[in-house]
């Protein structure tokens, strides 16, 4: 499968990964231009949270290039990859649940870019103004909305130009998961690119500018995200059932 997209920020070629000695990802090629919004969709167990960890340097890549802002970043530790620009946002919300909201963005803040601690903290806070109003306070005691919002903003500390988020609709109520879609396209509009895994496919395709679906471990299908959407065999192909690997392009 091969993309028409130019100049990618992102650039998977050929990738294969797992976990110590169990393979996962099977030769994998995808790219994520620069402020573009690409969706990974996929059944439970495809691999999409697997890819996410290979480009961030915590799931182990057996073949195959990642490159990254114009480098080569296979196989580099995640401290490495994120000091690049290249932050990931973990399904589960891997936030410190002790410390105060604004204890956690600070404890996200890696001084990567131009940008000082304040300068990004108010741009976190213009976002999502409920972590401004509950900054004092544990974000053990937030929602679960809130948290998802706390697990953004503290990568938005690190002022990415690629932001990977894991599954960020889950266990939110729908009032809220649209709050988040709509965070998702601002960032976008701010010129963040954004890989987002999601299990929420309408919305993900509404949102997302191209999709690639995979499923056990290979890809299936790529394309512009309304025709992925339009894809009439899209529900066969999450399944699993053909072994076709159709291309769709704009
Ligand atoms: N940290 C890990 N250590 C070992 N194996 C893992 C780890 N994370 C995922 N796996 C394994 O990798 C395979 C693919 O799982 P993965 O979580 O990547 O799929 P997924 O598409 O994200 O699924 P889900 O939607 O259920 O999160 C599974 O067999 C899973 O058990």
């Amino acid at each position: 499968m091969t993309s028409t997209r130019s100049g990618p920020l992102l650039k998977i070629d050929g990738v294969s990964a797992g976990w110590g000695r169990t393979s996962v990802l099977s030769d994998i090629t995808l790219e994520v231009a620069p402020g573009e919004i690409v969706v990974v969709l996929g059944p439970n167990g495809a691999g999409k949270t697997t890819l996410l960890n290979a480009i961030s340097g915590v799931a182990r890549v057996t073949a195959g290039r990642i490159q990254f802002d114009g480098a080569e970043i296979t196989g580099q530790r995640p401290e490495a990859v994120i000091r690049r620009g290249l932050a990931h946002c973990p399904e589960g919300r891997h936030i410190f649940q002790r410390l105060s909201v604004e204890e956690n963005l600070v404890a996200a803040h890696i001084g990567r870019g131009s940008r000082g601690f304040e300068a990004l903290r108010e741009e976190v806070y213009t976002l999502f103004p409920v972590l401004k109003e509950r900054r004092n306070l544990p974000a053990s005691r937030m929602s679960g909305g809130q948290q998802q919002m706390l697990a953004i903003g503290r990568a938005i500390m690190a002022e990415p130009k690629l932001l990977m988020l894991d599954e960020p609709s889950l266990g939110l109520a729908p009032k809220i998961i649209h709050q988040i879609f709509r965070i998702v396209l601002d960032l976008s509009r701010a010129g963040i690119a954004i890989l987002l895994v999601e299990q929420n496919v309408q919305l993900a395709l509404e949102c997302g500018d191209y999709a690639y679906l995979l499923n056990a471990g290979r890809l299936r299908l790529e394309g512009p995200a309304r025709g992925v959407a339009a894809q009439p065999d899209l529900g066969e192909l999450y399944l699993g059932q053909p072994s076709a690997a159709p291309a769709l392009h704009a």
